[in-house]
């Protein structure tokens, strides 16, 4: 095969990917140019609401095709287009055979949460020191715990089993499951009942489908399966819907009982006190990469 990738401004993006695909690539990905650099832009919109913007400043379009005439002459057709202007050719190149299916295996390894505590891949063995371990596979839903935010709320889970077992036959709601990693780690500790809820179809089958083959016992569904309350709340969304989600989720939080909220900037910290501030104290317990663990205990 041979890859075709171009440098392009923002405006640019969609129409030259789409006349790629018309010129018969067999797959068109884009990336940011800037990635791994101080110019590094995240791209994402609250739910609900769209981004601010739809592409980065510069970004890398890569296509592949079948072999070299095809990548040649797209290149060609392409750089006669007005559309085309602002657009820089960085490389057609051959790509080499390769086992596509171990190269991909190859970079999703066992995450050390802790390390008595992993997350696995079906196709790893499960380390050694291993005492908890979870299996999942990378899948259209978040959450293969490689996520920094995702990572603490495990560790959170997992210090709190350290702790005397504290999850045992505790009730824990999983607010935003994606993959269910969060209310799997929970049932897997010994919390019961688990409920794992989303607004994502797709996020609500991966969950059933995950606890089944970790053989734990948990409810997904839509948010409005959700009991009065819970001993543990966690919820790892994004800063703007878990201000939105304050009241939503502080009522459901049993007195005596954890909040644990993820998916939030060091910058957002403050903005996240005040909006818990009538309900729960939130301190910063965790941080990584720039993200931080906000948790609280209920009065
Ligand atoms: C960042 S992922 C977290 C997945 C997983 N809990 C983890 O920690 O890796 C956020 C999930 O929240 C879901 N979500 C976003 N807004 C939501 C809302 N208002 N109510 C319920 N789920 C929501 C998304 O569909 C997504 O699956």
């Amino acid at each position: 095969m041979f890859a075709l990738t171009i440098l392009c401004p923002q405006d640019n993006v969609d129409i030259v990917s789409e006349a790629l695909e018309a010129l018969d690539a067999l797959s068109v990905s884009v990336e940011d140019a800037d990635a791994q650099t101080a110019d590094e832009q995240a791209l994402f919109g609250e739910p609900g609401m769209e981004p601010e913007r739809l592409a980065w400043n510069r970004s890398v379009i890569s296509a592949l095709f079948p072999d070299q005439q095809k990548a040649h002459q797209a290149q060609q057709i392409l750089a006669v287009q007005d559309f085309y202007a602002g657009c820089q050719l960085q490389s057609l190149q051959e790509v080499p055979d390769q086992d596509w299916v171990t190269l991909t295996q190859s970079q999703f390894a066992a995450v050390e949460i802790t390390p008595e505590f992993w997350i696995v891949p079906s196709w790893h063995d499960i380390p050694a020191q291993a005492k908890v371990s979870i299996e999942l596979d990378p899948g259209m839903a978040f959450g293969t715990g490689t996520h920094p935010t995702t990572r603490m709320c495990l560790r959170w889970l997992a210090q709190q089993n350290q702790a005397q077992h504290t999850l045992r036959n505790q009730s824990v709601l999983d607010y935003g499951c994606g993959s269910g990693i969060l209310a799997i780690a929970a049932a897997k500790f010994g919390a019961a009942p688990v409920d794992a809820v989303d607004i994502d179809e797709a996020a609500i089958a991966a969950t059933a489908n995950n606890a089944e083959k970790n053989q734990v016992a948990l409810r997904s569904g839509m948010p409005d399966i959700i009991a009065d309350t819970y001993q543990v709340v966690l919820a790892n969304i994004l800063a703007n819907p878990l201000q939105v989600l304050a009241p939503l989720l502080c009522n459901h939080v049993a007195a005596g009982g954890h909040l644990v909220l993820a998916g939030i900037l060091e910058r957002q910290a403050d903005l996240l006190k005040t909006a818990y501030a009538p309900w729960v104290q939130l301190e910063v317990t965790d941080s990584e990469d720039g993200w931080i663990l906000m948790t609280a205990k209920k009065a």
